[in-house]
């Protein structure tokens, strides 16, 4: 559905003078400096999936989106969406995807709603009776009649982002890239778009690129996620295998029942070597370990020693400290 070959953008950008006259002195250099913001990217996505795309800010997401959607043209590198050159054939490329930016809206900001999607449907070549049936599919998920003749500028955001992907779907592309769509918006707001979207994905089979900050976004809906840092791919595959590449360590809390000792040679001992203790407090002792290195059962069976377990739990590492430690990896 996407393959992207090998793809590099590098932007021009004039060196910014400084002191006096620092802005016209900038606008006359003939001074330049080249950015790299993707350097060499390659992957595919397949009809149906449902993948992440992700790295800190100025990464080169935002640039690798512009070029799949043929806004950009690559430097060098190919891409193909749907069989198509997004700059070649832009046209028909166009047709094939869906595009939601949350910070934009494609709306036209004065006009009741349903008056932009009579606009966008006219742009598209869509019938009135094609438009009828496709609005009427998500109507209700969307819950479209809410705003259905208020005008886009009053429009909350939450509501906002609804009308927006559902004007992106109005030509029924197969490939929807979706930017932040769930940027501002509160919990209930944010349940309600990552519900819709995995709707899309599972019952309608629309393939889906998306692009956020918000992990949980992520971690609720993509089978594959994409790392990009300083404009090379650093991972592709599985959140639970991103998980364990990363090994950070799972946090163990173990309450005792009556007294108990940690050993006085613990330090030196060989599971101080692949378990540390974070913390003794009262009856608790809070510990870390690799779980790449040793089972929980095996710890558990180390500390029954030390005296009469009562509770245990534990905590997997958040996703999003999983992410912020292999990006500034
Ligand atoms: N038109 C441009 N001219 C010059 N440099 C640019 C241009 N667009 C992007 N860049 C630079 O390219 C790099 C990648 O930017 P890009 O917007 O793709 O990152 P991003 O991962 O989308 O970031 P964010 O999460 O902040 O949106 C950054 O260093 C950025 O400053």
């Amino acid at each position: 559905m996407i393959e992207a070959r090998d793809l590099h953008k590098e932007f021009k950008t004039a060196v910014v003078k400084e002191g006096r006259f620092s802005g016209l002195r900038t606008l006359f250099s003939r001074e330049y400096r080249m950015k790299e913001a993707v350097r060499g990217i390659s992957f595919q996505v397949e009809r149906g999936e449902f993948v992440g795309y992700i790295g800190p800010n100025g990464a080169g997401k935002s640039t690798t989106i512009k070029m799949l959607t043929g806004i950009l043209h690559p430097t060098s590198g190919e891409v193909s969406v749907g069989g198509y050159n997004p700059h070649r054939d832009r046209r028909k490329a166009v047709r094939q995807l869906g595009v939601v930016f949350g910070q934009r809206s494609q709306l036209w900001w004065d006009l009741p709603v349903k008056d932009s999607y009579d606009i966008l449907a006219e742009m598209y070549g869509v019938t009135a009776a094609e438009k009828r049936q496709r609005l009427g599919r998500f109507a209700e998920l969307l819950n479209l009649d809410e705003f259905w003749q208020t005008p886009v500028r009053k429009l909350s955001l939450g509501q906002r982002m609804r009308a927006d992907i559902a004007a992106a779907l109005l030509h029924d592309p197969e490939l929807l890239f979706l930017d932040e769509p769930t940027i501002g918006l509160d919990v209930h707001a944010k349940v309600n778009i990552r519900e819709f979207l995995r709707v899309l994905n599972r019952d309608f089979g629309k393939t889906i690129l998306l692009t956020t900050h918000d992990m949980d976004d992520i971690e609720q809906l993509c089978g594959r996620v994409m790392v990009i840092n300083h404009g090379t791919l650093t991972y592709d595959g599985s959140i639970p295998s991103l998980r364990e590449t990363i090994g950070l360590p799972t946090r163990m809390t173990l309450k005792f029942r009556g007294p108990f000792q940690v050993p006085d040679n613990f330090a030196a001992s060989a599971s101080a070597g692949v378990f540390r203790i974070l913390g003794v407090e009262g009856d608790t002792v809070r510990l870390e370990a690799d779980r790449r290195e040793i089972r929980a059962v095996d710890i558990i069976r180390e500390l029954d020693g030390w005296g009469e377990i009562d509770d245990i739990s534990m905590e997997e590492p958040e996703f999003e400290e999983v992410i912020r430690r292999f990006s500034s990896s």
